[in-house]
């Protein structure tokens, strides 16, 4: 079995809270409520924001030209196209993207990005890909179990949002990243290798919170909030 697969199977627990999640059933039946959606895009649109700096840190430290095209692709793939769900969201809600865009991030989302930037600063370069995988995988999987469970056809709500993740582009995102972290994993020491797991895992967990924040609104907290 390889590194990645023992990353998956490890972390299989949390794959299956975050398939059950209220907010990632919701968009297979199609019942979310209009707040969790918006409260999710804006969080979303600064965390892959934060996802395209963190691939151009891993740019910056790639000596190979093939590596260095693959984190140009991922920007251009993040700047692009992953545009196409957000908007599936805004126009389910009858809200405008822009309106959406540049507000503060909730606690968890902020604790998320900080988390990746910590491992593309301080870390090796697998470390960082431990960080960044969960990230594709999950979507990649959460898309095929939706389309698995719910069969959509053309005219379910978030027929666009569940097709694009369970689409080749994404696998092939994750085939790519995880390629590459084997490769890094098979010349890693235990120590290197055990700083990867704790990192891909909670990559995993910030996933999981990163829906719980969307679906209840996560904010920090102020005065007015705790006395009311
Ligand atoms: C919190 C959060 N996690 C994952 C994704 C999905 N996603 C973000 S960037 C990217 C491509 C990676 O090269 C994918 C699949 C998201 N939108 N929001």
């Amino acid at each position: 079995m390889n590194f990645t697969d023992q990353l998956r199977e490890e972390n299989n627990d949390i794959f299956q809270l975050i398939f059950n999640h209220p907010f990632v059933q919701g968009i297979g039946t199609g019942e979310i409520s209009k707040d969790a959606l918006a409260h999710y895009i804006k969080a979303d649109f600064e965390y892959l924001n934060a996802f395209m700096q963190i691939y151009g840190i891993a740019l910056s430290k790639s000596k190979k030209r093939d590596d260095i095209a693959y984190f140009f692709d991922q920007i251009n793939f993040i700047l692009n196209d992953e545009i196409h769900p957000h908007h599936n969201f805004c126009n389910h809600i009858g809200v405008d993207y822009a309106s959406l865009q540049g507000h503060p991030l909730p606690p968890t989302a902020d604790h998320y990005i900080k988390h990746m930037m910590y491992h593309a600063q301080m870390g090796t370069s697998s470390e960082i890909l431990g960080a960044l995988l969960p990230c594709p995988w999950t979507y990649l999987e959460i898309g095929r179990e939706l389309m698995e469970q719910y069969n959509p056809n053309k005219d379910h709500p978030f027929y666009d949002w569940i097709s694009f993740y369970a689409s080749g582009d994404v696998d092939n995102t994750t085939f790519e990243l995880r390629k590459r972290l084997d490769i890094l994993a098979e010349n890693a020491a235990k120590d290197e290798k055990d700083l990867i797991r704790e990192a891909f895992r909670k990559s995993c967990q910030l996933e999981l919170k990163f829906w719980e924040m969307a679906y209840t609104c996560e904010s920090w907290p102020n005065a007015e909030k705790v006395n009311s």
